[in-house]
């Protein structure tokens, strides 16, 4: 998982005051100290980290006395907060020209994952934002890269403009422009070549297509798992081309996330989407102050939410929580909420999103099986619609008869059995507790 070292540095460091009622300079030293080891562990730049740590003491010291919070707490406050001015402090936005189409050029070295970012971005333009982009192949020294990006096109239904590899990228840039204004395109996504290294060949050609396309951002694509290297890289596409924005690619594995703390304050161009996957809608607007509190462990939570606005339907919702406050759920509302979970993506997935996940040890190795889903949908679709609303009267010849009839074994029938009925009464809890305002960590029912 990535992050999970410095997030668990930093969460045991927390965890050590967070209750204190009084913070002495002594103790805010000795929270920096470890702080300090925490961010050089996770291979983030070392002058990052001095002026990191120095920031957060100052404040933290001097601290103005906020009434809703413990010390404890303000310390903690203060260590998110600049976590996230860190990470660039608000959301970036993407350009939209004035003048359409929007044009974005995609640079990078190779395997950074650039054509399949550009696959990526060009997918949530279309789907979040509705927008109609054209991609452009302008590499055309590996020609394996013109037909990796006509197969994402393919794959995702969008044009591809390409002239082969017997024309100039320059040429290229400049009849793919031309065609998007006549065919309506508002966005231009321009593929350029990759490199193993940086060399000048590469960025006086990156500088020409810069300066006939007049792009609105150029995106440079690093890979986070390779750290220092990635800031390095950074550092020096910017010197010499000027980048808009960088997308960090692989956020997905288990980086330690030195890049991403460390790109925006070396460079002081923000981070605007990362990858999250090698799938097409695997990218992700990047959020500096939800990523600080994934890393404090605070849990994702917005962005837990959000996936599931995107695919749970609100009527169904609706219904949904009428029934648990009546009480009258049944297994059949059980199935139909288990098919929209499904659809919001893996289970694990959504699990690290969760508060506290990465406390839970174990969590990567768990690998929430989503066959055992497919136990559960069984279980349920071999009782009768009378032993779906009344569970209670499943006595043991009909747990064995479910059993048989799912093809599982009657240990699961009961653990599921056993966990509907938890989940009853926790929903119960719950909704006799909405009253007092008082407010519990949700659960997902059936884990
Ligand atoms: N896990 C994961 N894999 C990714 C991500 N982004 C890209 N990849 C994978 O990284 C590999 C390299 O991606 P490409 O898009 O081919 O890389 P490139 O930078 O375009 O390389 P060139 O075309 O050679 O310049 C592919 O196997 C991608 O599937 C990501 O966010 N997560």
């Amino acid at each position: 998982m990535a992050f999970e070292g410095l997030a668990d540095r930093l969460q045991g460091t927390i965890q050590k005051i967070r209750g204190k009622g009084k913070i002495s300079e002594a103790d805010v030293k000795e929270m920096m100290r470890e702080v300090r080891l925490a961010l050089l562990e996770a291979d983030v730049n070392f002058k990052v980290v001095k002026q990191f740590v120095k920031k957060v003491s100052e404040r933290a010291v001097g601290q103005e006395v906020m009434k809703s919070l413990t010390p404890g707490q303000q310390v903690i406050k203060v260590v998110k907060e600049e976590l996230t001015e860190l990470m660039g402090g608000e959301q970036s936005q993407i350009a939209v020209s004035k003048r359409p189409p929007t044009i974005i050029m995609m640079v990078g070295l190779q395997g950074a994952g650039k054509t399949t970012t550009t696959g990526k971005l060009a997918n949530l333009l279309r789907k979040k934002h509705n927008r109609k982009p054209l991609l452009v192949a302008a590499d055309i020294y590996r020609p394996a890269a013109i037909k990796q990006l006509e197969t994402v096109g393919k794959q995702l239904d969008l044009p591809v403009f390409s002239l082969g590899d017997q024309v100039s990228p320059v040429e290229i840039a400049k009849q793919a422009i031309e065609k998007a204004k006549e065919e309506h395109h508002d966005y231009v996504l321009i593929d350029t070549a990759g490199r193993l290294h940086i060399d000048e060949n590469l960025m006086g050609e990156l500088k020409d297509i810069k300066e006939l396309s007049n792009p609105d951002e150029i995106f440079l694509v690093v890979d986070a798992m390779t750290g220092q290297d990635a800031v390095n890289v950074a550092e020096s596409f910017n010197e010499a081309l000027g980048i808009s924005g960088v997308v960090l690619t692989k956020l997905d594995g288990d980086t330690r996330g030195g890049a991403a703390l460390s790109i925006r304050s070396v460079t002081e161009k923000p981070i605007k989407f990362v990858g999250m996957g090698e799938k097409m809608d695997a990218l992700e607007a990047f959020h500096p102050e939800r990523m600080a509190s994934r890393i404090l462990g605070m849990g994702d939570v917005l962005s837990l939410i959000e996936k599931a606005q995107a695919n749970v339907d609100e009527e169904k919702a609706k219904e949904l929580e009428q029934k648990m406050r009546t009480m009258s759920f049944t297994f059949d509302d059980f199935l139909e909420q288990l098919g929209q979970v499904k659809q919001m993506g893996p289970l694990d997935e959504l699990l690290k999103m969760m508060p506290g996940a990465n406390k839970m040890k174990g969590l990567d190795k768990l690998q929430v099986d989503d066959k055992q889903i497919v136990h559960v949908e069984a279980i349920i679709q071999s009782m009768s619609k009378k032993e779906k609303t009344n569970p209670e009267v499943i006595n043991a010849s009909r747990r064995k008869r479910i059993a048989k009839g799912s093809g599982t074994s009657i240990q699961e029938v009961n653990r599921l059995l056993k966990q509907f009925e938890d989940m009853k009464k926790m929903m119960k809890q719950m909704s006799g507790m909405q009253g007092k305002g008082k407010k519990k960590g949700m659960k997902f029912p059936f884990m």
